[in-house]
């Protein structure tokens, strides 16, 4: 068996299988493998410009797979437009805000869920996680601090009550105490539902706070991977995230 096919051969909702993808001639993600199962959450590590980023809108549907294989919960989804991938619980987190800044709270979490009933139904996962974006259920998100719009993109990925989540660098720009707020709802997603996390992230120690296993991505390739709570993990990546 393969390096490749026991990564993947996992009982995994995500399974990559020796994917490169780019743009135009530019190959950036480069025969990437790897597998997530249902409550576990894999970080993907990377200095800027290794294609982390590429990778998840590669995921997404958004660059086209030149070569290789995605499957989500035992089905093809390579290539698929992206409105159809969203479709089959994955909610996508993308490092750039994506908030809609005109409208409320209320009407950003609204885009994460089919109907006004079930959002009505969901509200207890906000509050639960982020009590103070349910309380500016009805303010204007642009008016949100950079944390809390940070929270508010989270929330509507949780609204989506979702069985896997794409999560591009949440941390970036955040305060400690707001990092460690987001490292305690990924950790309590994870347990309580079963959700399967990819996330991508240069900040190590909130990496290892949260993730079951790690991957280095470098040059758009996975140089190395592990279990994050391997007592030598932390020193091995500070190596390779040194500029
Ligand atoms: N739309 C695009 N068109 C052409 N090249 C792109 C595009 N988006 C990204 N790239 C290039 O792909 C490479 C990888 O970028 P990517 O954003 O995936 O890296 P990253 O690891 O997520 O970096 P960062 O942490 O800085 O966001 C970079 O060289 C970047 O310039």
């Amino acid at each position: 068996m393969s390096a490749a096919q026991n990564l993947t051969n996992r009982e995994n909702w995500l399974g990559v299988e020796n994917v490169s993808s780019g743009y135009g001639a530019a190959t950036v993600v480069r025969d990437v493998s790897f597998g997530i199962a249902p409550g576990e959450i894999l970080v993907i590590l990377g200095k800027n410009g290794m294609g982390k980023s590429t990778l998840l809108n590669t995921i997404m549907g958004y660059v086209r797979a030149s070569r290789g294989t995605i499957r989500l919960g035992g089905s093809d989804i390579t290539n698929r437009p992206p409105h159809l991938i969203a479709r089959q619980s994955v909610a996508y987190t993308p490092q750039e805000f994506a908030i809609f800044q005109d409208l409320t709270v209320e009407e950003n979490l609204r885009l994460g869920v089919e109907s006004d009933r079930l959002l009505a139904e969901r509200m207890g996962d906000v509050e639960a996680a982020f009590p103070v974006i349910a309380r500016r259920f009805r303010q204007r998100a642009g008016t949100l601090s950079g944390g809390e719009q940070k929270m508010l993109l989270l929330s509507r990925g949780l609204v989506a009550r979702p069985k896997i989540m794409l999560i591009d660098e949440i941390s970036e720009g955040l305060q400690p105490s707001m990092v460690t707020k987001m490292a305690e709802v990924l950790r309590q997603t994870k347990q309580k539902n079963g959700v399967a996390v990819l996330l991508v992230e240069q900040n190590l120690p909130f990496a290892l706070s949260v993730a079951d296993r790690y991957a280095i991505l470098k040059i758009g390739e996975i140089v190395e991977q592990g279990d994050a709570a391997h007592a030598d993990t932390a020193a091995t990546l500070e190596q390779h995230l040194r500029i």
